[in-house]
C-alpha cells in the first residue's frame, strides 16, 4: 500500500526550501527578495504585518516608494477597481493583480483599509494599475497565500541586476517566482505514506489512520481507512476538507461536522471505504482568513462573496492531494460521497475514476440554511 519511494530531485529540494523559508520570513513580518518569472526583482513583505517602521525600511532598502498589491477580487471589494483582471493565460492560480501606488505614498492606515476587509474605512482617492498574471506581483501574492496570511503584499521594485547585492547587504532571503508557482503542485503530487496506526472510532471500530506528507516536509493529510476496501472494486470514498470549527467544536455555521461523522457512519454501515481528511481549512484559505470571512458573513454577505471580499477565489482547493493519496492506497476507482461537482471533475482530471456519486446531504440546523442555499445556488452544489 505504500508509494514507490521516488527520490526527490536536488533541484526540487532547493526550490521548495527557498519557498518554505520565504513563507516563514513573511509570517514573521520580514522582507524577502523575489526574483520574478517576468525578470523583475521585488522586495516583498506581507501587508498584514505592515506598520510605519516597516514601510520606512522598504523605502530605505529600495531607495523608492513601495506599492501595495491586492488581488482583483479584493480591489473590487475595496471599491477601487470596477472589474476583474483577465489573466494573460488560463491558470487557476493566476488571479489578476492590482497595484496601488498613491502619489502621496502608502501609509499603514491605507494599507490596512485596502488589504483587510474587517477594518472599516474608505480609500476613494487611490488609482490602481492592473497587471494580469503571471507577474512578479502575482507570485508575491501566491507566497502570502501559502503563508495563510491576507492575500496582500507591500512591494518595491529593485533593479534586477542589483537584486543579489541588495539581498546580501540586507540579509534577505531570495526566492524565485518560478519556484513559487511550481511549489504547491510539486508537494501535492509527491505525498507519501509516513505512518499507519489503528484508531478504533465510536462509529467505526475497525479503522486505521494513514498519514501522508510531502518529501519536502510540507502539508500533512490523513486517510481514515474503514474496514478493508477491495482495490479491485470502486471504493466508497469521502473527501473531507478540514473544518476546525465544524469538525472539532461542532459549529452550527456549516454542515462539516455532520458530514464528517455521517460519512464515517455510512462507510462503516456499508462495510468498508475511506475518508480523506484534507488539510484545506476554510476551502484552503486557512482558519484566520475563514474567521475573517465569517465576520463579513455576520454583516450579511454570503459565503462565496465573503471569500472574494477577503481577496480569495470562492474556493481555493485542488483535489490533487486527494488523487495522489487514493492512488497511493491503490484505489483507482471510487464511489464519491459528495454534493460538490468540482470534487467529481477534479478527481477525474487527476486520474481517479469516479464510478458513482453518492449524495451526502444532512438536514439544516437553523444556523446554516443560508450557507447551504448559497452552496447550491452559487457553487453549483447538487442539493
Ligand atoms: N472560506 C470558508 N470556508 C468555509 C466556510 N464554511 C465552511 N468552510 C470550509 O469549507 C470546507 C467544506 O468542505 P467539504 O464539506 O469537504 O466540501 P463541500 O465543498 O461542502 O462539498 P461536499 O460536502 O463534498 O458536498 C471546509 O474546509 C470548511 O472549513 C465559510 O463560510 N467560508
Ligand atoms: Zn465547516
Amino acid at each position: 500500500m505504500s508509494l514507490a519511494a521516488e527520490p526527490i530531485s536536488p533541484l526540487m529540494r532547493t526550490a521548495s526550501r527557498s519557498v518554505q523559508r520565504a513563507v516563514s520570513e513573511l509570517r514573521r513580518g520580514d522582507l524577502v527578495m523575489l526574483q520574478g518569472g517576468d525578470g523583475r526583482a521585488l522586495l516583498v513583505r506581507a501587508a498584514e504585518m505592515t506598520d510605519a517602521p516597516a514601510l520606512a525600511l522598504v523605502r530605505q532598502i529600495a531607495g523608492g516608494e513601495p506599492a501595495l498589491v491586492l488581488t482583483d477580487k479584493r480591489a473590487i471589494a475595496a471599491g477601487i477597481l470596477a472589474q476583474a483582471v483577465e489573466p494573460a493565460h488560463a491558470d487557476p492560480m493566476g488571479a489578476g493583480t492590482v497595484v496601488v501606488a498613491p502619489a502621496q505614498g502608502l501609509t499603514p492606515d491605507l494599507v490596512r483599509v485596502l488589504a483587510d476587509p474587517t477594518r472599516p474605512g474608505s480609500a476613494q482617492a487611490v488609482q490602481p494599475a492592473v497587471r494580469p498574471f503571471p507577474s512578479a506581483e502575482g507570485e508575491a501574492l501566491l507566497l502570502v497565500k501559502l503563508a495563510r496570511l491576507l492575500p496582500a503584499v507591500i512591494v518595491a521594485e529593485v533593479a534586477a541586476d542589483r537584486a543579489d547585492e541588495v539581498a546580501g547587504r540586507n540579509d534577505l532571503l531570495t526566492v524565485r517566482g518560478a519556484d513559487v508557482q511550481a511549489y504547491q503542485a510539486a508537494g501535492e503530487s509527491t505525498l507519501r505514506q509516513v505512518v499507519e496506526a489503528s484508531v478504533p472510532l465510536a462509529d467505526a471500530e475497525n479503522t486505521r489512520l494513514i498519514a501522508f506528507r510531502a518529501p519536502d516536509g510540507g502539508v500533512e493529510h490523513l486517510a481514515i481507512l474503514i474496514g478493508t476496501p477491495d482495490p479491485a472494486q470502486p471504493v466508497l470514498t469521502r473527501l473531507h476538507s478540514e473544518c476546525f470549527t465544524g469538525d472539532l467544536l461542532g459549529s452550527l455555521r456549516c454542515d462539516c461536522g455532520a458530514q464528517l461523522r455521517g460519512a464515517i457512519r455510512e462507510i462503516a454501515a456499508q462495510g468498508s471505504g475511506v475518508v480523506l481528511y484534507l488539510a484545506q481549512e476554510g476551502r484552503n484559505i486557512g482558519l484566520m482568513n475563514k474567521l475573517r470571512a465569517y465576520r463579513l458573513q455576520d454583516a450579511g454577505v454570503d459565503t462565496v462573496d465573503a471569500n472574494l471580499m477577503v481577496g480569495f477565489e470562492a474556493d481555493e482547493r485542488t483535489y490533487l492531494p486527494a488523487a495522489t493519496m487514493l492512488k497511493a492506497l491503490g484505489f483507482n476507482a471510487v464511489r464519491l460521497m459528495t454534493n460538490n461537482p468540482d470534487k467529481l471533475a477534479q478527481l477525474a482530471r487527476w486520474g481517479v475514476q469516479v464510478v458513482d456519486r453518492v449524495p451526502h446531504i444532512f438536514p439544516a440546523n437553523g444556523h446554516n440554511i443560508a450557507y447551504l442555499r448559497t452552496k447550491a445556488e452559487k457553487a453549483g452544489h447538487l442539493l
